[in-house]
């Protein structure tokens, strides 16, 4: 896990890519059908062992994560020729640590999780534009000309909404990859059991782990 945490923070600082801490995050359906995208990693906790995003607790990922918890992500950094495959558990951030990570988004992005009820169908683009300004009335935001802009000089104080906070992925299996040359690839794989412990986290038992043929 801490070699792993490195290769995260070191992608971060070489900015490897854009989003350098996107990571492919499937979830799987009430009728066994894995659905997977792109959502980003916002914290990478070697102790005890969790990944933080954050999404709309009513998208599609949600619902099926609600339903079946086991999930499995990967990252790659092509540039650096890297790879991490994560299987896990994923479980809702305590809440007061969604409000802390909400609090710290620029306020078009926090309007944007009030504006958008994701994964759910839309009828047209002016509809969704409709439907944030409308919210962002409720919400006391009186906008510009745009919905990038705003009528008054402050920036507005925007509550998270309830619908909208982070989960954490315990993980359960870890894989490292990188790159070989003749795709000699060297491979290492860990895992460890978890039990459910209380609401927001598991009890882990010890790492075991060997290379794997690439
Ligand atoms: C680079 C990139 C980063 C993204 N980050 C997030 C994210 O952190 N959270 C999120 O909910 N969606 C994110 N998305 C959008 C998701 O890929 C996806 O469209 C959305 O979450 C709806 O997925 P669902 O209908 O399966 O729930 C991102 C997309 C891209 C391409």
């Amino acid at each position: 896990m801490e070699l792993a945490s490195e290769w995260f923070t070191h992608a971060q600082e070489q900015a490897a890519q854009r989003n350098p801490n996107a990571m492919s995050l499937v979830s799987v359906g009430d009728d066994l059908q894995p659905s997977v995208r792109i959502v980003l990693c916002k914290a990478f906790v070697a102790e005890p062992g969790y990944l933080v995003f954050y999404t709309n607790y009513q998208s599609r990922k949600s619902t099926e994560i609600s339903a079946h918890p086991r999930v499995a992500a990967v990252m790659h950094w092509d540039a650096l020729g890297r790879q991490i495959r994560i299987e896990g558990q994923a479980v809702r951030s305590p809440a007061s640590e969604s409000d802390a990570y909400f609090a710290t988004r620029g306020w078009g992005s926090q309007l944007g999780a009030w504006g958008s009820d994701q994964s759910r169908p839309l009828e047209s683009r002016d509809k969704l534009i409709e439907q944030l300004r409308a919210r962002a009335n409720d919400l006391g935001v009186a906008l510009g000309e745009d919905t990038n802009t705003l009528a008054s000089a402050t920036p507005p104080t925007i509550p998270r909404p309830p619908h909208w906070g982070g989960f954490r992925i315990w993980i359960q299996a870890i894989e490292l990859w990188v790159e070989g040359g003749d795709r000699i690839h060297d491979r290492a794989r860990w895992h460890r059991t978890l039990t459910a412990g209380d609401a927001q986290g598991f009890a882990a038992g010890s790492w075991s782990g060997n290379r794997l043929q690439p």
